[in-house]
């Protein structure tokens, strides 16, 4: 009988076997990476190399072209943790391969007719990987998380689904439990830092099913703190962009989320799953040509986001279509003419009755007040000239219409009543009136309208975009101009093509054509400067989601919404035009609500747009905060809404949430020394109300960040140190939904520093001195 110590070297040389064999199968699947890689470069210079054709061969190159692209960018962002996975089977299962490794990319065996050797995580038969239980396997015997640190394997963590299997492999511990790594936790307990990074290793199978949903319009995720939202709708749009591919490359799919930090906290996500096709965008930046420069109130920001603004930019659009309070006469030829009243309430009639937004049905309120004038014009000629008789002929009222129109003053007095406008300068002009706020907002009361007066215009803030994107479709956009513009665009290209050929065929001396780039020697080929011009602009081809970021009519095939709970009444309204098909996934929490504007209930936000044709999911496991610090936030829950709780933590941290109460001066330098004492790894936040920033913001640089609660939202620190709690509270009607979110961002300590008391909800903290 071999002794206990036996048992366990032959186990590790079993494992060190195994890790071996993992390696050879592991560098494997790195050489037929390669082998890809290489052959789609060579294609794609292939491609590039090739000119002139019919518009069919040219379409079918750029295709090409992007086709292959997509791929080295895919092959590319495989190169980190390639296969992290295997599945062994139950061998008796009815559609027996043995056994699956699931990676980052498929890759198939050309030689053996194409065999799977490794499967993308997102293909179905990949699914097991992420939804075998011992209570219920899925066919599945044994799950292994491969680890790698680049090319090589550094560890097998191993999960044996049944009995069995785990008894054969000699892994059964005293109590018969299962034994096997939790690679979750490793990931979880890993300090953060800074860049949201892809879950693809560990996705757990309430998320998987979110993942992989085949509903096909709204799906609202709710969620608490940390239950993986935003690591859940990231993965969803990958998902969603492997299995629609075709269908969704053309449209383009569009994240939102709530501000740049975030943004960019989560942009490596889907470039490291190999997908550069998404737009990412916040609500602020979504109305094309306008940033987002200057910040509103929340008060500001609750009366800009209400429907009200519907009726209040419809009658601003309105109160710019004028009627002279007295006649304007006019010089015109020899004569005058008078622009009354009559005529362009006529016109103006005449003009909106067309129902066409106010730009395009300008064009028929200049043709009826020309057409009158033009009249009134002959009448006066007729009168004066014919002696009473008006003799003149169509022909010549039509061409008198003519002069006008190329009638500077007359077209200026024209155009003063309904003049051409952009969304920027109604905008603008609205909130530097107090006129015109009064006019367009009868039914606003004074104090909202105070809240949009702006004494100067020093720029847009976030809340104004779909502020802009309404204005945008009751102006209508005149296209005329951009038209103009792709075409002198394209004649310049044109010429630059020819400038190129010229030198080219011309006057370079032969020496000199050889040292030439051989991407310009193309050139040499080509048959007139207009292919070369189309060949440019191949080169310079756009992803849907380029082009979808600089055209407001654009309409996505997907749409995600992270935080979506933020989102303003005028703000759904944008998104909704950008989605004719509804097919979206909206994900968020109505606890951490903080825009006065944003939404407590997913219903009314949705009604308008859907009525109740939306889903709800739920995600209810936490994995970013550790249980002691829910306890804490469940009490600041019970406030916000008594009917909710908390996501269940996956895990203690072993610390507890403390708080310091310091006198008032001393406030600044007790968080200094608390920050001095945090020397570990990872990040430190400290957090408090939006006017408590300045006083700190020495401490921010390097691994510190002094945020208020609004610019951490969404975002996850391993240590969180708020300041003044009360004060936070205070200062908005949605406080405790500040204080909720504030809470959470945590993923090993938090601690309070406090002058002030503290809010009830927070007794559970341990007082410190
Ligand atoms: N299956 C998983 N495997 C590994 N890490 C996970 C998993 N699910 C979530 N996480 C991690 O948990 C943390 C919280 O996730 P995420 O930020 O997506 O949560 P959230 O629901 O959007 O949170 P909040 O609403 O508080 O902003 C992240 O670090 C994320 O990577």
């Amino acid at each position: 009988m071999p002794d206990e110590a036996q048992i366990r070297d032959d186990r590790d040389a079993g494992a060190q076997d195994e890790q071996e064999r993992e390696q050879r199968y592991v560098t494997m699947l790195y050489e037929r990476l390669d082998g890809l890689r290489e052959y789609t470069k060579a294609r794609l210079s292939a491609v590039l190399l090739q000119t002139g054709g019919t518009p069919q061969a040219r379409s079918e190159r750029e295709s090409f072209t992007q086709m292959y692209t997509e791929d080295i960018a895919k092959y590319d962002a495989a190169e980190n943790g390639l296969c992290f996975g295997r599945i062994d089977l139950d061998p008796d299962a009815p559609d027996g391969d043995a056994l699956r490794y699931i990676g980052r990319v498929g890759i198939l065996d050309e030689d053996h007719d194409f065999e799977t050797l490794l499967l993308d995580w997102r293909a179905p038969l990949a699914r097991p990987f992420y939804l075998a239980t011992t209570a219920s396997p899925e066919g599945v015997t044994r799950r292994r998380h491969i680890r790698t640190r680049s090319r090589r394997v550094t560890g097998l963590g191993d999960e044996y689904l049944d009995l069995a299997a785990a008894e054969r492999a000699g892994v059964v511990d005293g109590d018969g439990g299962v034994a096997g790594e939790s690679a979750l936790l490793t990931a979880l307990n890993a300090a953060r830092t800074g860049q949201m990074t892809d879950i693809v290793e560990t996705i757990q199978s309430e998320q998987d099913a979110i993942i992989r949903s085949t509903h096909k319009s709204v799906l609202v995720v709710q969620g608490g703190p940390g239950t993986g939202k935003t690591a859940v709708a990231l993965h969803r749009a990958a998902y969603l962009l492997y299995t629609y591919r075709q269908q969704l490359a053309k449209s383009g799919v569009l994240i939102v989320g709530p501000n740049a930090t975030f943004l960019d906290y989560i942009g490596q996500v889907l470039p490291s799953l190999g997908e550069t096709g998404v737009l990412l965008s916040t609500i602020g930046d979504m109305y094309p040509g306008v940033t987002a420069t200057q910040h509103d109130s929340l008060d500001t920001g609750e009366v800009k986001g209400s429907l009200d603004m519907v009726a209040v930019l419809k009658q601003a659009v309105r109160d710019r279509q004028l009627a002279p309070v007295r006649p304007i006469t006019l010089p015109f030829d020899t004569y005058t003419v008078t622009l009354d009243r009559k005529i362009v309430t006529r016109a103006r009639g005449r003009a909106r009755s067309s129902r066409r937004p106010h730009n395009l049905a300008r064009p028929i309120f200049v043709a009826t007040v020309i057409e009158a004038l033009a009249d009134q014009f002959a009448a006066t000629v007729g009168a004066n000239v014919l002696g009473g008789a008006n003799l003149l002929s169509r022909d010549d009222v039509a061409d008198i219409r003519d002069e006008m129109r190329q009638d500077a003053e007359l077209m200026a007095a024209i155009d003063d009543l309904w003049p051409m406008l952009s969304p920027q300068q109604v905008l603008t002009d609205l909130f530097q009136s107090r006129d015109r706020l009064a006019s367009a907002a009868p039914d606003l009361d004074d104090g909202q309208r105070e809240l949009l007066y702006r004494h100067r215009h020093e720029g847009f803030s976030a809340a104004d975009a779909p502020l802009l994107d309404e204005l945008a479709e009751l102006l209508g956009v005149d296209d005329a101009a951009e038209r103009d513009r792709a075409a002198r665009q394209w004649r310049a290209q044109i010429a630059d093509a020819q400038d190129a050929l010229d030198i080219l065929t011309g006057s370079a001396p032969q020496d000199l054509e050889d040292e030439l780039d051989p991407e310009i020697l193309m050139a040499y080929d080509l048959i007139d400067a207009s292919t070369l011009a189309q060949r440019q602009e191949m080169r310079q081809r756009l992803t849907a989601a380029e082009r979808a970021a600089a055209d407001r009519t654009w309409t996505f095939g997907h749409v995600i919404v992270d935080e979506a709970q933020e989102l303003s009444a005028m703000a759904w309204r944008m998104l909704m035009r950008r989605i004719p098909n509804r097919w979206m996934t909206l994900v968020g929490d109505t606890a951490q609500t903080g825009d006065l504007a944003g939404s407590s209930s997913w219903q009314s936000a949705l009604e308008p747009y859907v009525a109740n044709r939306w889903k709800l999911t739920e995600l209810t496991v936490n994995y970013r905060t550790p249980s002691e610090i829910m306890a804490v936030a469940q009490d600041v829950l019970v406030e916000i809404d008594p009917a909710q709780s908390v996501p269940r933590s996956v895990r203690d941290a072993g610390n507890q949430p403390w708080a310091h109460r310091v006198p008032d001066d001393g406030v600044v330098d007790e968080v200094r020394r608390r920050v001095a004492d945090e020397t570990g790894p990872g990040l430190v936040a400290v957090l408090t109300s939006e006017d408590g920033v300045d006083e700190l913001r020495d401490l921010h640089g390097g691994a510190v960040s002094v945020l208020s609660v609004r610019e951490a939202k969404g975002l996850e620190f391993d240590v969180v140190i708020i300041v003044e709690p009360q004060r936070i509270v205070e200062a908005s009607p949605r406080g405790m939904n500040d204080l909720y979110v504030a809470l959470t961002r945590a993923t090993q300590r938090l601690g309070v520093v406090h002058a002030r008391p503290l809010p009830d909800a927070l007794s559970k903290l341990v007082a410190v001195h």
